[in-house]
């Protein structure tokens, strides 16, 4: 996260950390008690290795009571997910078992009617990505309040140039922004998960460049239907 601020400890107790080799690679959040959602494109140079999910954390090192390390039982990316481009970013994990809901571990409830969040609305990413441009990496959750700005605006030519789908939207980059590491998060605008972030141009800050998002509501069905048929 570029130009946000640490956190509140633990009032996002939907955030995950997507770790390999104890590393943050992404962001991701709780959907349900074995479900986590995050990036399709967070597996790319993984060589398929599962990941561990950490969930209840504020500091990445420091022990905190609720902490935990889960280990996933499987990995599904939307199968119209590809590395060429950002459509159908998204991820599914399921973990080898239920969460333990707590007081640092909650659900977050993702957005289910398919409508565009107003232009103007401002809305928080979180993650423990990047802070600076060189690259420096948080021990602690960041957040940042974004405006979303209208998908005519982000496919300008100058902008994303006519590449944001009907299944995407855009917060305003200028300064302030999500960047490496934070692909995975929930974008949450008034409690509701309406996005997950996406690298996109992998670009950070620049105005030039908004910050794309995969929508959620048009991925709800394919959602419950992964869950439904993985359940026991
Ligand atoms: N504000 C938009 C936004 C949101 C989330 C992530 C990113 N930027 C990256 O993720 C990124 C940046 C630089 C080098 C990189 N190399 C790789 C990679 N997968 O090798 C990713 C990146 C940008």
């Amino acid at each position: 996260i570029l130009g946000g601020y640490e956190a509140k400890p633990h009032l996002r107790p939907y955030m995950a950390s997507l770790q390999l080799d104890g590393q943050h690679v992404c962001g991701g959040f709780l959907i349900a008690e074995q479900w986590v959602l995050s990036a399709a494109h967070c597996t790319e140079g993984t060589n398929d290795k599962l990941f561990q999910v950490l969930l209840g954390a504020h500091s990445l090192t420091e022990p905190e009571p609720h902490k935990r390390l889960y280990r996933v039982r499987a990995q599904i990316p939307h199968p119209g997910s590809n590395i060429h481009n950002n459509r159908d970013d998204l991820l599914l994990l399921q973990l080898e078992e239920k969460a333990e809901l707590n007081a640092h571990v909650k659900v977050l409830p993702f957005q289910r009617e398919d409508r565009d969040v107003e232009a103007d609305t401002v809305c928080e990413a979180a993650g423990w990505g990047t802070v600076t441009h060189s690259g420096r990496r948080p021990d602690k959750l960041q957040q940042v309040e974004r405006p979303v700005i209208s998908r005519d605006l982000c496919n300008h030519r100058t902008r994303h140039d006519h590449t944001i789908t009907e299944k995407m939207m855009c917060t305003d980059s200028r300064k302030k922004d999500t960047c490496k590491g934070d692909s995975g998060g929930p974008l949450v605008c008034n409690g509701v998960a309406e996005g997950v972030v996406t690298a996109g141009s992998r670009v950070c800050g620049n105005y030039k460049k908004p910050a794309i998002y995969t929508r959620i509501a048009p991925y709800a069905a394919w959602i419950d239907g992964v869950m439904a048929s993985a359940a026991g």
